[in-house]
């Protein structure tokens, strides 16, 4: 079940990602929520520590359980402050044993990570209390409702103020839309309500950093929806969020960062927009069998490499050639053109070419 737990970090440098480092990072904003600044005091360590752009940077970053499995490899992530970061990755890809080293949850058998600049575990005293996260794990208790569960959260929080409980934890549930369920025994929750709830506990105080892990599990449409809205409220108002799903669909919309997972590995990361530039576009010719020849000596002739044809349709990576030389250059050769489109690498196709995988779009 998701747990709300407050998380560590750890430091250093970039990507054995073979793609196009990440821009410069904004500068943000503490996490503050919209509202809520006065309910708290302020985050620990707000303000302070490292001048890095990154809320989070891990360094080679490896586990390999007790069973020989290596679960993550040599990972280097580089999520700029203020990014939505979007962790991608089918099932058993390793999102999850990634997120729990970044949290301190479970340690690392090689390399290290830093949040929010500071090196983990050593700051998570000025750490964890700026981070907030959804995690698996047991966290809530089963007889006590969700109110209570996070009565208990907030007044295990030594900096939330007593007098500001009740408004902050109503704000929190309102928020998820948890109001009517909020007497109701967590053991009686769904899977959906358990999520919102370790939402709601993750949001309990101004956070400069949250990180969930599979926030939409669970959650019917509407409610992917809501936490999507969620999410960019959140980075709006100067929150870095890492969100981890293995349903593309479902958060690449809000991601200004993607980072894409394949066995273990972190095989693609960067800048929402520019993250599929280094894969190719194609394009797609059709013609008749009989001039299928003569298009492929065209297309070659023009410099795109390796065409392959495929019945009546020949398909070429278009590299710098515009597709208009490609048209008039078919036409000008007596080429029965009967189609051409140009076929621009999606985030889905990339992970697909990339992984070897499809991600599960239907629930
Ligand atoms: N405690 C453990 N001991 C041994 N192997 C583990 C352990 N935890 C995870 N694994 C294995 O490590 C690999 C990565 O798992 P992980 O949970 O990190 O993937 P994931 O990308 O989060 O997948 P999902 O989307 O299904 O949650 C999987 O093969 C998993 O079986």
């Amino acid at each position: 079940m998701p747990a709300p737990t407050t998380a560590p970090s750890a430091s250093v440098p970039a990507s054995a990602v073979p793609q196009p480092g990440l821009p410069t990072a904004r500068t943000s904003s503490t996490g503050n929520l919209p509202g809520r600044r006065g309910d708290h005091a302020p985050a620990a360590g707000a303000g302070q520590g490292s001048q890095t752009d990154l809320a989070i940077r891990t360094h080679d970053l490896t586990k390999q359980f007790r069973s020989g499995q290596v679960a993550v490899s040599k990972v280097n992530i580089e999520v700029p402050r203020g990014a939505v970061y979007g962790f991608l990755g089918p099932n058993g890809s390793g999102k999850t044993t990634t997120i729990r080293m970044l949290l301190g949850l479970v340690g690392p058998s090689d390399g290290y990570a830093e949040l929010l600049g500071e090196r983990m575990p050593t700051a998570s005293a000025t750490v964890l209390p700026r981070v907030g996260a959804l995690v698996e794990g047991p966290a809530f208790h089963p007889y006590l409702s969700g109110r209570a569960n996070l009565e208990r959260l907030d007044a295990a929080d030594g900096t939330t103020r007593r007098s500001t409980r009740k408004a902050r934890i109503d704000a929190a549930l309102a928020r998820l839309g948890l109001g009517a369920a909020a007497a109701k025994p967590y053991r009686q929750y769904s899977l959906g309500m358990k999520q919102r709830l370790g939402l709601a506990a993750a949001l309990l105080r101004p956070r400069d950093l949250l990180i969930l892990d599979e926030p939409t599990n669970g959650l019917d449409p509407q409610g992917t929806r809501e936490v999507r809205h969620l999410v960019r409220e959140l980075a709006d108002a100067g929150t870095t969020v890492l969100v981890s799903s293995h349903l593309l669909t479902e958060i690449e919309q809000v991601c200004t960062h993607i980072g894409i997972m394949s066995r273990g590995n972190l095989v693609l990361q960067g800048p929402r927009e520019t993250v599929t530039e280094a894969h190719e576009t194609v394009v797609v010719v059709t013609t008749s069998p009989d001039h299928r020849g003569s298009a492929v000596e065209v297309l070659t002739g023009l410099g795109l490499t390796a065409p392959e044809v495929a019945g009546t349709t020949i398909t070429a990576a278009l590299g710098d050639v515009p597709p208009e030389r490609v048209s008039v250059a078919l036409v000008h050769a007596g080429v029965d053109l009967l189609g051409l489109e140009v076929h621009r690498p999606s985030l889905e196709s990339v992970f697909v070419r990339l992984t070897g995988e499809g991600f599960d779009v239907a629930r």
